[in-house]
Parts: C-alpha cells; structure tokens; sequence
C-alpha cells in the first residue's frame, strides 16, 4: 500500500490562483520522498491538503490507504508533522511542550527520549520557548512531530534556521526513521539539502509536478554535463572536433576552443584532439552542471523546453 497518493489534486484559489494544479503521484512507504520547488511552488498547499487542513478544488488523497477528507482522524494518527509557521506557546517550556503532544497523542513516549533525540538537553528543555532561537525552536517542533513514532513523517522546509550539525542531524533522523519502516515526506526549496538523504524527488513548479525520480534519474534526464573551456595560441585546425563520443556544442571564438562534455573521459580526448590541431593549450577551465543547475533546468524552462544553464 502506498504511504501517499495523489490522484489529479487541485486546489485553485479565487479564479486562477492554482497553487496545486492537477498532483498525481506515489509515495512508497519506506521510502524519503523529497518534495522540491521553488518558493510558492505549492509545496506547503499540497500539505495542507494531505492533512486536510484545506480541502481540494477537485482530485483526491489518501494517506496509508485513508482518504484524507473521508478519514482525516486516522490520518492525523499515524502522520506527525513540522509545518511550515509552526507556533509555539511562548511561556511553555520545551518539555512541556512535548508532554502536550504525548498527551494528544494518547502515546506513551518519554518526553526525554524525544528532547534528547532532537537535541535539546535538560537545561534548554526546562526554558521558555519565547528564549529558544530559531533552530532550537526548530528541534523542538520536530520533536513534537515524532511523538508516538509516526508511520508517515511530514517535514515542510525541516532546514530552515538550522545551522550545519542540526541540518545533518534531520537528514540522519530522516533516514533511521525510513530505515526503521516508516516513510519520511520532506518538502525544500534547496535540493541540495534533500539529495543526501532522498530516495526519489518530486520537482514542482507552479502547482504541477515537472519531474519525479531518483537524483541520478534526473541528471540523466536533463543530461547534464560539464562545459570545458581551453584558452588555446591558435584555432585548431585540419581536425573534426564534433565527432568526439560524448562532446557536443563545440565552438571556437577568440582563442577559446569550448564543448559541453556529457561523459567525463571526453574532457581528455577533446584536449588531445585540440593538440593534434596544432594549437598550444595555455588554460583550462571546466564546470561541473551543479545540483542547482538541475533545479533550474525543472523550475524555469526555456521555450517549454528543459535547459540545464552552465555558466561558462
Ligand atoms: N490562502 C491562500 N489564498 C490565496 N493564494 C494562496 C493561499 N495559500 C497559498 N496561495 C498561493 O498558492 C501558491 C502556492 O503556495 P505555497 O505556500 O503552497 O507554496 P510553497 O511551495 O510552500 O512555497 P514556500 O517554499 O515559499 O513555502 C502561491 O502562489 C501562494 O501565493
């Protein structure tokens, strides 16, 4: 049975404000399922709809085979989520805070268990939330969220005000909760901070999902590569450069001879067959397609077209 499922949801706001505009996919259960999209992609409506925190224009979800209109309590159960503008009680301690939850919850969890795994120790846990910063303020909403060890966990931008440790610290407790049978949803704006721990990623973009794959599968998908640049004497000359396996958008302008390189051995046969053209390679620049250069080839097409920018 799938964690989450999507069937044509939509949710339209006023006449054509589609912030989720016909969503259809699968989330396994086990598995970390990135949910990526640049700001008002429609990340956080999408939760909101799993939650039913605001119902669907049209289409439907389900969360562990519940309908998420129909069965929204048996949702809430089994789902614990960090939303995006959580609020905490500002002259509650930390602990309290988690007691709170275990209380709703019904769940026998021992508040410091919770607190420890986040990493509040004793003395921060016994303050006022109003005192804790804004990563410290993270780490306790995640662990408000954990109470009764969810089967489905909901991060909705679980990074934001975490320095590197806490970063880290979510993707490890991501992934031992995914290790341990669970399924982990985890909505960012930077791929960067999913690619270490997701399975698969779902890119959206204004509403509708433009791609849905594993990191890899979707480097392979947009094909990207990296772009070399030789600053040469002379243009080569008396050889082809364009029939090289794996080199393609060759040009020479100015004493730079440049190609896009798809597989990384053609760098070295395209710099040989330069050589062979008479020319004295003086310089040598390449850039590798980064993570973000594959986030912008989903988010902002070119002519409907998928286009990976490479700076030069
Ligand atoms: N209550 C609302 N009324 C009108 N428009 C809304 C409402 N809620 C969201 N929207 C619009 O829907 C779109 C998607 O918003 P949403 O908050 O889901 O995006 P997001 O991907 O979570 O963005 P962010 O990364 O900035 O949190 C945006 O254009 C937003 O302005």
């Amino acid at each position: 049975m799938p964690a989450i499922q999507t069937d044509g949801l939509t949710k339209r706001y006023g006449h054509d404000v589609y912030a989720v505009s016909d969503l259809s996919l699968t989330v396994e259960e086990g598995e970390v399922f990135g949910f990526l999209g640049p700001n008002g992609a429609g990340k956080s409506t999408t939760i909101d709809l799993l939650m039913d925190f605001v119902r669907p224009s049209s289409g439907s979800a389900t969360v562990l085979g519940y309908d998420v209109q129909e069965e929204a309590g048996a949702v809430h159960e089994r789902v614990g989520i960090l939303p995006d503008g959580y609020s905490l009680y500002h002259r509650l301690s930390g602990r309290k805070h988690v007691e709170y939850a275990i209380a709703l919850k019904e769940s026998d969890d021992d508040p410091d268990d919770i607190l420890e795994r986040v990493g509040l120790d004793p003395d921060a846990a016994a303050r006022p939330a109003r005192t804790y910063s804004k990563g410290m303020s993270q780490r306790l909403a995640l662990g408000m969220a954990l109470v009764g060890d969810p089967d489905v966990l909901i991060l909705d931008e679980p990074s934001s005000g975490l320095d590197p440790d806490g970063i880290r610290d979510i993707r490890e407790l991501a992934r031992s909760h995914a290790d341990d049978g669970g399924t982990v949803f985890f909505s960012s704006h930077i791929l960067s901070q999913v690619e270490a721990v997701c399975d698969r990623v779902g890119i959206l973009s204004n509403g509708r999902l433009v791609a849905i794959d594993t990191i890899d599968g979707l480097r392979d998908a947009v094909g990207t590569g990296a772009t070399i640049a030789l600053v040469v004497d002379a243009a080569p000359s008396g050889v082809d450069l364009t029939d090289i396996p794996g080199v393609a958008d060759v040009t020479v302008t100015d004493g730079v001879v440049s190609a896009t390189c798809t597989e990384p051995s053609s760098k070295v046969e395209f710099v040989d067959r330069v050589r062979d053209g008479g020319s004295t390679v003086l310089d040598i620049e390449t850039h590798e397609a980064s993570l973000e250069d594959l986030f912008s080839a989903y988010t902002r097409p070119a002519d409907g077209r998928l286009v990976v920018e490479v700076d030069q």
